[in-house]
């Protein structure tokens, strides 16, 4: 059965699947929405859920596309963050399947990372700020520490044992191929604790977009930093992601629960990051390019009104 393809009220939660969860099982999907954005079309379509007790609005992407048929560098990862935006959210749980770098953190543990190394190499498109305009924005702190202690307090919902580690560092390489073991021991003696491919740019483009962003990491591999284990292949992510992705639906089930509380109406207004962009703005106004007006003003109406 076809949904409708538009939704009257904000959204303000969104939720962004990666490898292994390309759609959500287990809640009532109530609309598809396809947004076209000033850069380009989204990974997949929008899909709109309601949560069981109150029938609250979720938002869900598939951030590699529903079949998976986009890499990490070529995640359309400004359309994704400004089609969400652009419908109210304010707060985005993202999934990612992730390499371990440490022996206490096995596969199917998952983790809320607080800290991010970045060893991309500039060649995905990372701001909104540009071509006219000029800004930046604070990114210290990468995540959203009061999800990430909400997402802590559901461990209880995870099956199996698995246990959710937090204040770790999360490498981000740009992939596709995975990392050498000199890469990976490096990332040890750095102070990485896990890695992926996609946390950058998300990460960064949520910040600019003033959206509270928090990563739910699920281990799925040692990576290759175990000289007399065999490393890392698809088999073995693919392999645990099945596990990971029942437990990310309960986790999510869990979540959402809490989440639509009255107590945390800030958090998912995304009142701590208000006008946070607007004042990383660099560019005097006089000077700001028409072009980058009018594709900002898709993300921010209130700072570009129409002239
Ligand atoms: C299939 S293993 C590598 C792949 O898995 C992760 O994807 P996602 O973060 O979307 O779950 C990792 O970042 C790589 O893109
Ligand atoms: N070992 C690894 N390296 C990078 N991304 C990953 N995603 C899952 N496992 C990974």
């Amino acid at each position: 059965m076809s949904l409708p393809e538009t939704y009257d009220s904000p959204v303000h939660l969104a939720i962004i699947g990666g490898t292994g969860i390309s759609r959500l099982e287990g809640f009532k999907s109530v609309a598809s929405l396809t947004v076209s954005t000033p850069w380009g079309a989204t990974s997949s379509p929008i899909i709109i859920l309601e949560t069981p007790n109150n029938k609250k609005p979720v938002a869900f992407i598939a951030r590699h596309g529903v079949h998976h048929q986009y890499t990490p560098s070529e995640v359309p990862a400004r359309a994704n963050i400004a089609a969400l935006r652009s419908i109210g959210v304010r707060t985005i749980i993202a999934f990612s399947a992730v390499g371990s770098l440490r022996e206490d953190i096995p596969p199917r543990d998952f983790v809320v990372p607080n800290q991010i190394i970045d060893r991309t190499k500039g060649i995905r498109p990372s701001t909104f700020f540009e071509g006219g305009i000029v800004a930046h924005v604070g990114f210290s702190d990468p995540f959203d520490d009061k999800i990430g202690q909400i997402v802590k307090g559901c461990e209880w919902a995870l099956a199996g044992g698995a246990k959710i580690h937090d204040g770790k560092t999360l490498v981000c390489m740009e992939g596709p191929q995975f990392s050498t073991r000199a890469e990976s021991k490096m990332y040890r003696a750095w102070g990485g604790d896990i890695i992926n491919m996609s946390v950058i740019p998300e990460s960064k483009l949520a910040r600019e977009a003033e959206i509270h962003y928090t990563m739910v990491c699920m281990a799925t591999d040692y990576d290759c930093f175990r000289d007399n284990a065999p490393p890392v292949n698809v088999a073995e992510v693919m392999g645990h992601m099945k596990a990971n992705a029942l437990n990310a639906q309960h986790l999510i089930g869990a979540l959402l629960e809490e989440l639509v509380k009255d107590d945390h109406n800030d958090l998912l207004s995304g009142t701590a990051l208000n006008e946070s962009s607007k004042w990383a703005i660099c560019t005097s106004p006089d000077g700001i390019s028409n072009e980058a007006r009018t594709k900002l003003r898709f993300l921010f109406p209130d700072y570009f009104p129409d002239a």
